[in-house]
């Protein structure tokens, strides 16, 4: 086996995405990829395709090694690449240690927070699995993992507090369509991506009220602001630009792309479906659904005032009308 070995945990559309993106970048490499379900990973061993997400994408088996347990994954690969939905993550590593995690640069492909312990990933993993930042990278961007499948052209943005490092893994899903930009902005972009999904999640129950473009444009406008006053008050960084595509390019793809899941979600509660029957519709995850529940705490604790994020969690988990307090918040935004 020559190259590095980079690990991949999870088997949804985006870790799907991920395996295209390594399978097509021609450093030497052997992958390791975790799949939670057994009858899975007997199906892509057979036929080289995830049976149900992207199902087009074929998996170069001659560099891929399929496993179902976690554990061998980690323990056989330099870096580690995590990439099931936040909620799922603790159920995914169960078995693994921080021993497994020792040396490994570990890299959150994850946009959302940790449920119940309200923890975006990175601190998950330094206070979970003893990792050190340096060795933490995340990876945020505009980017759909059906426009990926299709070889469309996208840009993502790779975190990390040791540059080198971050750029150690972007060469590794870098291509002649994926362009890779690095950042050392972990927590700018783990927290973005967090919001991104609730103000897409508020546009589609917006759509779904049947706002049009007009307020939509508004709504957004108001949420990059939203999203730059809240990521300051938790690091004190007042200087960072949200105007790259990390985060307003992050917000617009979820906001406005028929592929997004937060948005779609959304537009179903606007329309009137319970959140219940919502993500029963939905054989994906809304991450913004759960990241409504953990902003609310992290609103309180550094005393920041997110009326689009507040909106959002009275609609779902205070069940308040959705068309009352959209009204109510559109009498907030300028
Ligand atoms: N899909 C994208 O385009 C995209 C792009 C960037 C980032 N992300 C992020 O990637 C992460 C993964 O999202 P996704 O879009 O691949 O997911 P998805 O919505 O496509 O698929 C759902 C995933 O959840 C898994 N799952 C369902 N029930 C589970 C359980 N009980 N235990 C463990 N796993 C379970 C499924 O196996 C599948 O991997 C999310 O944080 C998402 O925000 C997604
Ligand atoms: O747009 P969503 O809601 O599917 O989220 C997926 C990614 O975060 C887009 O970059």
């Amino acid at each position: 086996m020559q190259g590095k070995k980079i690990g991949i945990i999870g088997s949804g559309s985006w870790a799907t995405a991920m395996i295209k993106m390594l399978c097509e970048n021609d450093q030497d490499k052997h992958i390791f990829w975790w799949i939670r379900k057994e009858e899975d990973a007997e199906y892509i061993q057979q036929f080289k395709h995830n049976p149900t997400y992207l199902s087009g994408v074929s998996v170069d088996l001659s560099i891929t090694t399929i496993d179902t347990n976690a554990k061998n994954v980690v323990v056989n690969s330099d870096i580690v690449i995590l990439n099931t939905p936040a909620a799922y993550l603790k159920d995914a590593l169960r078995g693994v240690t921080k021993e497994d995690f020792k040396d490994k640069i570990v890299v959150s492909a994850i946009k959302g927070i940790i449920p119940k312990d309200n923890l975006i990933i990175g601190e998950f993993l330094e206070q979970h699995y003893a990792v050190d930042i340096e060795r933490i990278c995340v990876v945020g961007g505009p980017c759909h993992a059906e426009e990926v499948a299709l070889g469309k052209l996208s840009y993502l943005t790779f975190g990390c507090k040791n540059l080198d490092s971050a750029a150690l893994v972007a060469s590794f899903l870098s291509s002649r369509v994926i362009k890779t930009i690095l950042s050392e902005d972990i927590l700018g972009i783990e927290f973005g991506a967090v919001l991104k999904n609730i103000y897409a999640l508020a546009g589609g129950i917006c759509h779904g009220l049947g706002y049009g473009d007009n307020f939509q444009a508004v709504l957004v406008s108001n949420a990059i602001r939203e999203m730059r006053r809240f990521v300051a008050k938790v690091d004190g960084d007042t200087s960072r630009d949200v105007n790259t595509s990390a985060y307003l390019g992050d917000l617009l793809v979820t906001a406005y792309s028929q592929f997004s899941r937060n948005r779609t979600f959304g537009n179903m509660i606007g329309k009137g479906y319970s959140v219940q029957s919502a993500q029963l519709e939905m054989n994906m995850v809304a991450e913004g659904y759960y990241a409504s529940a953990c902003i609310q705490e992290y609103a309180e604790k550094y005393a920041v005032e997110l009326p689009i994020c507040d909106a959002v969690y009275q609609i779902l988990y205070q069940h308040q009308p959705a068309s009352k307090i959209i009204q109510a918040l559109s009498e907030k935004l300028t």
